[in-house]
């Protein structure tokens, strides 16, 4: 599933008009019927219904939608918010449809005291006021519509395409929609994915109305949904004649004397998501604390100074196949030298946490460097190596993601609900797993040894990380499901779920693996 700006999908519109040749009328009535097939599968014919139409296209869809409801008998009265003369275009063809086949229009002006008495009377609001035309800030008088509309708690309401008030890309949202559902025309705008926006969304659903694929590709750059089918579609198949190396061999580099489990459960989650062989690198201070915790994996110890790196290690004699470095590291100079020798071996690193801190000492070796480099800030680690504000980063997550990754030449994994991958080239893949039970410390730490993992394990590099952040939500998700609150989860918890959420998603993909 792709997901679009609001000038990709006027782009795309424009082009299936101009180019493909259909027209504006028969759009609208697909987006109109589309709608309205979701909307008669889930109102019950006793429930009455509103329609509250705003003056563009967005309006035209709920004429279309008004319009077969009550053919098909539902209660439903049709509100046009503005004076009828605004109508134009298709959406001013689809009120006369409306009009000739009989039905009624209630026009808000002039009878807004009638108007607020009625709404306590309705069921259900289809909100068809504003879709992702919307410019600036709410007008009157959709924001007091909007207003009462939302303070009504016992309505269930369904929004067409977006929400009405909210940025179709995302941002700021002072006045919008609360929607219980919100049936999307051909492909979710990002807002879908960015908070506060995605908060108005309630469950979305995504309706065909028949543009074609060209369009698409022709107007809107490649950004896409990861979701569990592409993953199990995409996991790697382990041979029969392999052996440990085959998997590779994976170094965590990170703790600290005061943080000395983040490293440890990177090294854990690694060795759950199939990593042939790992060896962790800490500060000789902190070996013997660490080393008590995990039989499996190897040890490097390295020079300490106060506990931490002092900036030396040995990485030639180690002769590994992939890199993680940062959980907890500190910030220290021996941290950073340790980081920079990393960053010269010829061998994919993935960069988390502490070791993101001197970023802007790295950027110049990153920019050089040959095997794939994955950084996964979160936003205020992404905010802080940008020089700018979290908010500045939460309300253009998409763009930002993708100006840095192509700049740098990095995969960049933005954390958050709703991750972002983002390849050197700029393709860009929206994780669709995980809760709020991550919000936690040590999530971040686990999913670093995943992706380490998986690294050595794909073939294909982006395909891994986003699997890798699929696997980390999904694992979360599967507490979440059964015997834990969004509350209690542990980091730890999260890594003793990896099993459980790679025997489901081996078992999907199984039929797909045996035709290969
Ligand atoms: N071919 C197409 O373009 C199609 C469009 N579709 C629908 O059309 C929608 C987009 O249509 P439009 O471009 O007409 O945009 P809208 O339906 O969002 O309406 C924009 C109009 O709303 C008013 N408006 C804008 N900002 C406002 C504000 N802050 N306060 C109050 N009023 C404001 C203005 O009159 C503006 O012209 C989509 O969201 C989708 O629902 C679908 O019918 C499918 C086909
Ligand atoms: N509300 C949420 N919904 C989904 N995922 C979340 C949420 N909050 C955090 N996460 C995920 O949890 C992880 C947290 O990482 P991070 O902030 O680096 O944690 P830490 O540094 O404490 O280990 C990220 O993968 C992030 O996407
Ligand atoms: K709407």
């Amino acid at each position: 599933m792709r997901v679009v700006t609001a000038s990709e999908m006027y782009a795309i519109d424009r082009y299936t008009i101009q180019q493909i040749g259909m027209s504006e009328e028969s759009l609208m009535e697909n987006a109109g019927q589309a709608v309205a097939t979701v909307l008669l599968e889930r109102i019950q014919p006793a429930q009455r219904v509103a329609v509250l139409a705003g003056t563009g296209n967005n309006g035209g869809d709920g004429f279309v939608v008004a319009r077969v409801l009550k053919s098909y008998g539902y209660t439903t009265d049709l509100w046009l918010i503005p004076p009828k003369e605004k109508v134009k275009g298709a959406a001013k063809k689809a009120l006369e449809i409306y009009e000739n086949s009989g039905y009624e229009v209630k026009n808000y002006i002039g009878n807004e005291k009638e108007f607020i008495e009625q709404l306590r009377h309705y069921d259900v609001i289809i909100d068809a006021l504003l879709g992702i035309g919307i410019n600036g800030a709410l007008r009157s008088p959709y924001k007091e519509i909007i207003e009462k509309v939302n303070e009504a708690k016992e309505l269930v309401v369904y929004a067409i395409d977006v929400p009405s008030g909210i940025p179709a890309d995302g941002g700021a949202v002072e006045t919008a929609i609360q929607a219980d559902v919100t049936i999307t025309i051909q492909y979710p705008k990002l807002s879908a994915y960015t908070f506060p926006t995605a908060d108005y969304y309630g469950e979305l659903i995504v309706v065909d109305i028949g543009i074609p694929p060209l369009s698409l590709e022709k107007n809107a750059e490649f950004r896409r949904l990861w979701s569990e089918a592409a993953v199990a579609r995409t996991l790697p198949v382990r041979k029969r004649s392999s052996h440990k190396g085959t998997y590779g061999k994976g170094l965590v580099i990170g703790g600290s004397r005061n943080m000395t489990g983040a490293v440890i459960m990177t090294a854990k989650a690694a060795l759950r998501s199939g990593a042939g062989l790992l060896t962790m690198a800490v500060p000789d201070d902190v070996y013997p604390v660490v080393a008590t915790h995990i039989p499996e994996v190897m040890y490097h110890p390295c020079s300490s100074l106060n506990g931490c790196f002092a900036g030396e290690i040995d990485l030639i004699t180690l002769d590994v196949d992939a890199i993680a470095a940062g959980p907890g590291m500190g910030r220290t100079m021996g941290a950073k030298s340790v980081v920079q020798k990393v960053l010269c071996q010829d061998v994919p690193v993935v960069l988390d946490a502490d070791a993101l801190y001197f970023w802007n000492d790295y950027v110049s070796i990153i920019r050089e460097r040959t095997e794939a480099t994955i950084l996964t800030p979160h936003p205020g680690e992404m905010a802080r190596m940008l020089g700018v504000s979290i908010d500045d980063v939460e309300r253009d997550r998409f763009g930002i993601a993708k100006q840095f990754a192509m700049s740098n030449g990095v995969y960049l994994v933005l954390k958050g609900p709703y991750t972002i991958v983002t390849t050197p080239d700029g393709k860009q893949y929206v994780n669709t797993s995980g809760n709020p039970a991550l919000a936690k410390g040590g999530s971040g730490d686990v999913l670093t040894g995943i992706i380490l993992a998986f690294i050595m394990q794909h073939d294909n590099i982006q395909e891994a990380i986003c699997n890798a952040v699929f696997v980390h939500g999904k694992a979360a998700d599967a507490l979440v499901e059964k015997e834990h609150s969004p509350m209690d989860v542990l980091a730890t918890d999260v890594i003793e779920a990896i099993p459980q959420t790679l025997f489901s998603l081996y078992k999907k993909g199984a039929s797909y693996q045996k035709q290969r």
